[in-house]
């Protein structure tokens, strides 16, 4: 699939601190995996897709800021959009490291240690960029914390 490069105005605000999700991670891979949405997330037009390829509306069960704090509860990291476009340094086309069906995937850098906490912890990491209009089905939202 072609991979579109989206300029600053299309992106989120960095300012919105409920860009990308992560969590603390034992993988052996070089790189942990973030996402990023480049347009904001609309839980009205949030799906979830099951084996048998229907669908289901969870507009009316989850929110987005509800599943943050579940997320949030669960040990996982919540990173601010502008960590991830400093870690891609602005989402330089010179990090893509491979481009998926939902969008680009950017090599990065990013101090995972969390807000708080004394020193740097700073990981090489995968951050995906959706692309445009694209709404991360939740069936695949474990993507994120693979
Ligand atoms: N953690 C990672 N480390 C190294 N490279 C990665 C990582 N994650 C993704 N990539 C690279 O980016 C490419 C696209 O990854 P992506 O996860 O988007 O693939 P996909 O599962 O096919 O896409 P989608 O989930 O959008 O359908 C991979 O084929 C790989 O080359």
């Amino acid at each position: 699939m072609k991979c579109f490069h989206f300029s600053i105005g299309d992106r989120r605000s960095d300012n919105d601190d409920d860009g990308a999700l992560s969590r603390s991670s034992t993988r052996a891979s070089w790189a942990r995996s973030l996402s990023v949405a480049s347009t904001s997330f609309d839980t009205s037009r949030r799906m979830e897709f099951d084996s048998s390829s229907t669908s289901r509306d969870f507009s009316d069960n989850v929110g987005f800021s509800e599943l943050l704090s579940q997320r949030r509860s669960n040990d996982l990291r919540v990173f601010k959009f502008s960590d991830l476009k400093s870690a891609t340094k602005g989402f330089n086309r010179s990090l893509v490291i491979g481009e998926g069906g939902f969008g680009c995937v950017y090599r990065g850098v990013i101090n995972a240690a969390g807000e708080g906490n004394d020193g740097d912890r700073w990981l090489d990491v995968a951050i995906k960029q959706l692309s445009r209009g694209q709404v991360l089905p939740l069936s695949r939202e474990k993507d994120l914390y693979e």
